[in-house]
């Protein structure tokens, strides 16, 4: 029997997604998340699909992600789907930032470790998680490969004229500011998902993806390979998101520091953890926005408003960059669930031959489907993402192929 078993790590900043599948047929034996981590109402659900055990959920204070893994860890062995398993053939990791080495599944070793550390500072959010995540199961299946799938990975195709920032060419060498994109395997696997969708081959379509999760992106994918997408040096700039602010003006930071008296660190967290739609309303979940719109809160409608607007404005520059757009598609949370931000997106843009049909749109469904009217010179489409599923694939090819 050889081992087909991989488990996906995928650490946010204060949650960890994880899922255990058998890649010999593609099931999911495991799922779960533990979310709020570090906080004292800490959550923990664990559903085993493999044994049919049905849901379990740990409530109480998970203090960092080193005690959510081991937590994770202890669920799965309950559960006899342990890592000790000789079942388990490798651990597959999100790494948010891979800089410009890493642009492919990676093995880790102690210097690929290293790397993936020293990224740290362009990922303050995100790549610690990683590493910790890492670490943590690398010393409970040292004889395991761990490997690293990129967020980064699938946008190092942009072209350097895309990736590049207009700024002095020496100091953007040595710092390595340039434009390195994020969400990419979320954005690879939808755009392929999408292309299956309209019965094409992805090296046949141009897609617009939106992928409207906590963090939101989006991107021009031209016949399989991303042209353009709107996250840059870190997963701060382009769309609205829960607690990002997105495109600005870069002199708000310098006025807030000089005339506002604000630390660099003080606005690093105002415009990654206070912004966005949460510095706008106070509420960073868009079914709180939705919700409190509907009863005519004006902040609400207006961080909905601004949210809206500005994926209009990438859904516009993005026809442009492509030139042909056979299909725009909606992803991950907001993206996936919530109907009135994808009308309210495409409202207004027929010129641009996008429609909705109301019907489909109100729908409620896991699969992936069209939501323009039949004949639209334009598919709009909402096709669920599973970045755990793509990262085990990845994966698990990189192990045994
Ligand atoms: N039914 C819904 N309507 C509107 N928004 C939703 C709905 N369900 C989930 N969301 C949004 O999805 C977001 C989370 O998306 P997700 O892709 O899981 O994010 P992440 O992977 O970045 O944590 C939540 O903040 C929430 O606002
Ligand atoms: C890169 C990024 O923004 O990720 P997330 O949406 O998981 O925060
Ligand atoms: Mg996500």
């Amino acid at each position: 029997m050889t081992a087909s078993r991989v488990l996906v790590l995928n650490s946010g900043s204060s949650s960890v997604k994880y899922q255990l599948l058998d890649m010999a047929d593609r099931s999911r034996l495991a799922v779960g998340l533990v979310e709020r981590i570090g906080e004292e109402t800490s959550r923990l659900a664990h559903e085993p699909l493999a044994t049919g055990g049905g849901k379990r959920e740990q409530l109480g204070p998970i203090a960092d992600h080193e005690a959510a893994l081991k937590a994770v860890a202890a669920e799965l062995a309950a559960d006899g789907l342990g890592l000790d398993s000789p079942e388990l053939a490798a651990v597959g990791h999100r790494v948010v930032h891979g800089g410009t080495r890493f642009t492919a599944p990676t093995v880790i070793d102690d210097e690929v470790l290293a790397e993936i550390r020293s990224l740290v500072p362009l990922a303050p959010l995100h790549n610690p998680a990683n590493v910790t995540g890492i670490e943590v199961a690398r010393a409970l299946r040292p004889d395991v490969p761990q490997v690293a799938v990129f967020d980064t990975a699938f946008h190092a195709t942009m072209p350097d004229h895309v990736a590049q920032y207009a700024i002095d060419a020496e100091v953007a060498e040595r710092w390595s500011v340039r434009r390195y994109g994020f969400h990419g395997t979320s954005h690879a696997y939808v755009s392929r998902a999408t292309a299956r969708l309209l019965g094409k081959e992805p090296q046949e379509v141009n897609v617009i993806v939106l992928h409207l999760g906590n963090g939101a992106s989006a991107s021009a994918v031209r016949g399989g390979v991303c042209v353009e997408t709107s996250m840059g040096l870190t997963p701060l700039e382009g769309l609205v998101m829960g607690t990002r602010s997105g495109d600005l003006d870069p002199a708000v930071i310098f006025h807030l520091a000089r005339v506002g008296g604000m630390s660099v660190d003080e606005i690093d967290s105002l415009l990654n953890k206070k912004s966005g739609l949460l510095g706008m309303c106070g509420d960073n979940d868009m079914r709180e926005v939705l919700r409190r719109a509907g009863e005519g809160d004006e902040a609400a409608r207006r961080a909905f408003a601004t949210y809206v607007h500005r994926l209009k404005k990438y859904i516009g520059a993005y026809t442009a960059v492509l030139g042909r757009v056979d299909a725009v598609v909606f992803t991950a949370g907001v993206g996936e669930n919530a109907a009135p931000v994808r009308e309210a997106a495409v409202a207004g843009l027929e010129g641009l031959g996008l429609a909705l049909d109301p019907r489909a749109n109100a729908e409620r469904s896991g699969e992936p489907r069209l939501i323009s009217p039949a004949g639209a010179r334009v598919a709009v489409a909402v096709v669920p993402t599973d970045e755990e599923l793509e990262i085990a694939a990845q994966t698990y090819e990189l192990v045994t192929g």
